[in-house]
């Protein structure tokens, strides 16, 4: 997909156009993935494959289900994961190095070094970049910028309903089914937090990534029933001054434990790459 801008600063034109459709395979047909595949119409964005698991290929599905990349009809110009960590694992490493960019929202997937730097060696070596969805959660531009001086502490705190947590480790420390009062089931490293709960600390790493990293952001996670949405806020401090972020994040009626924010992130993305200026 190239990109072409026409201005004309003094005068009265300003347009961007593309000079082809933007090409695009996902994985994951979950929540996320719905969600996105519903939205790429609008965007005029193709879907030449559906990535899946060994075993799940369908030639006949549309657009064909494959679980190699080899296997995709056309090569695309993004594979966007939507399918967690292990996914990102197993594709991503193979994507950069065939030389596609790769969008994903499994961004706790970087809490673990040895994948992170397969991805870092496979983006060099294919000429490709991964590029993190923000996910669930905003005010990741101020990190972003915080940090260029000296940030000191960053803390996130992840609450959700009680049912947001089952398939969690929460399961181990607290009897889902019947709590009735706000509980803390984790406190750590935004690091342990991301390899601990695969499903729901993305947030965590988002904003250790965008901040002072997996090993200094301050994690806490809560049940709450007394919640019925994702409540996710941010408090950072340093030379930049003070912040504080709240979001109370609806969920996917696919998938109640993903907010729709993360799945509109992508969306998001898609947009922004499709723009020759932007964001
Ligand atoms: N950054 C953020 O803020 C957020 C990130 N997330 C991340 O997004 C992920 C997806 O969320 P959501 O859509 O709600 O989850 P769902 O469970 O609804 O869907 C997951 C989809 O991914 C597929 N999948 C899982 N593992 C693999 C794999 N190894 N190879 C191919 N396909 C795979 C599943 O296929 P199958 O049916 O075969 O298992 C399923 O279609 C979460 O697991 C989480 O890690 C979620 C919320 C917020
Ligand atoms: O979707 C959310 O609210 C957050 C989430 O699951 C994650 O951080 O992985």
């Amino acid at each position: 997909m190239i990109l072409t801008c026409r201005t004309a600063i003094n005068g009265s034109s300003f347009a961007i156009t593309r000079s082809s459709q933007m090409k695009v395979a996902i994985i994951g047909q979950g929540a996320i993935g719905s969600f996105v595949r519903g939205k790429l119409a609008q965007l005029d964005i193709t879907e030449v494959g559906q990535i899946v698991r060994s075993g799940k290929d369908d030639a006949n599905a549309v657009p064909p289900m494959v679980s190699e990349l080899a296997a995709l009809p056309e090569k695309p110009d993004l594979v966007i994961d939507c399918g967690g960590h292990t996914a990102l694992a197993e594709f991503g490493p193979l994507a950069l190095e065939a030389g596609f960019d790769v969008l994903t929202v499994s961004l706790g997937a970087l809490a673990d070094t040895d994948l992170e730097a397969r991805l870092a060696v496979a983006a060099k070596a294919g000429n490709a970049r991964l590029h993190l969805a923000s996910g669930a959660i905003g005010a990741l531009d101020a990190l972003r910028s915080a940090v260029s001086g000296d940030l000191d502490a960053v803390v996130y705190t992840g609450r959700k309903p009680p049912q947001g947590w089952v398939g969690s480790p929460a399961e181990t420390v607290l009897k889902l089914d019947t709590l009735t009062e706000a509980t803390v089931h984790f406190e750590g490293t935004a690091r342990e937090a991301a390899l601990r709960y695969p499903k729901n600390a993305n947030v965590a790493a988002a904003v250790a990534l965008s901040g002072i990293g997996f090993d200094r952001t301050r994690v806490k996670l809560i049940a709450d029933p007394h919640v019925d949405k994702n409540v996710h806020q941010i408090s950072a401090q340093g030379e930049f001054g003070s912040l504080t972020f709240e979001i109370s994040g609806a969920g996917l009626p696919e998938n109640p434990k993903s907010s729709a924010l993360a799945a509109m992130s992508v969306v998001a993305a898609l947009r922004e790459m499709q723009k020759a200026v932007g964001f």
